[in-house]
């Protein structure tokens, strides 16, 4: 891998552990290019709605799902997501899940199963649709290693190149790596207490302000 290579795993724990679930994003490595091409040109040859033809990735976001725990609804619209129109290609490792899209939070989705070595294209009108992991098959993983699932997003993102570095938490703030720690350290309830606490005192600090102006 190239420069910007991100571990998965620091001091025997997933990097930026989520609900089992870690995450690197990393300058992209080229062995993958001619695959993407390939998947663009065949996506676009069938549906034209997908423009740019194209897909000169940057950055790779690698997910590595140790448990059966999927990832809810989203668009892939955050800042390291990348502003280019230029299409994703998502490409879906180990074990078989549920990838579902939906258009908007009220409409009706779609789900498709996905398998090892299966690939979505996000492009054109769809490049920032809604879309979630719902589910996880345990003992469909033909690569071995166990029940763990890998999803490697191939993006454009060429104004990120050279912040992978900080990027561990990037896509969530400094407000969400507070929790995450937290969280992970001394638990759930307590990183939602503190949550409210912090809320609260933010509103206090509102009103006050407000009655001094
Ligand atoms: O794991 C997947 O297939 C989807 C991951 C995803 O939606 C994302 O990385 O934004
Ligand atoms: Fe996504």
């Amino acid at each position: 891998m190239a420069r910007g290579q991100r571990e998965w795993m620091v001091n025997g724990q997933l990097n930026a552990w989520r609900q089992g679930r870690g995450r690197a994003y990393v300058a992209t490595f080229a062995p993958l290019d001619a695959l993407c091409e390939e998947l663009v040109a065949i996506a676009a040859d069938r549906e034209p709605g997908v423009a740019p033809r194209r897909l000169r990735h940057t950055h790779v976001l690698l997910l590595y799902y140790q448990k059966l725990k999927g990832i809810g609804w989203h668009r892939d619209d955050g800042p390291n997501d990348g502003a280019s129109d230029e299409p994703v290609v998502s490409l879906s490792l180990g074990c078989e899940c549920d990838f579902a899209i939906k258009d908007s939070q009220r409409s009706i989705e779609t789900t498709v199963r996905l398998r090892s070595g299966d690939a979505i294209l996000f492009g054109g009108p769809s490049k920032r649709i809604m879309h979630a992991v719902t589910a996880i098959y345990p003992g469909t993983n033909p690569l071995g290693g166990g029940d763990c699932r890998l999803n490697l997003t191939f993006r454009h993102a060429p104004e990120l190149c050279g912040l992978e570095r900080t990027d561990r938490f990037f896509h969530f703030g400094a407000v969400t790596r507070r929790y995450l720690h937290t969280e992970r350290t001394r638990g759930t309830d307590v990183a939602r207490a503190e949550v409210m606490a912090r809320r609260l005192a933010r509103q206090k600090k509102k009103t006050s302000s407000s009655i001094e102006t």
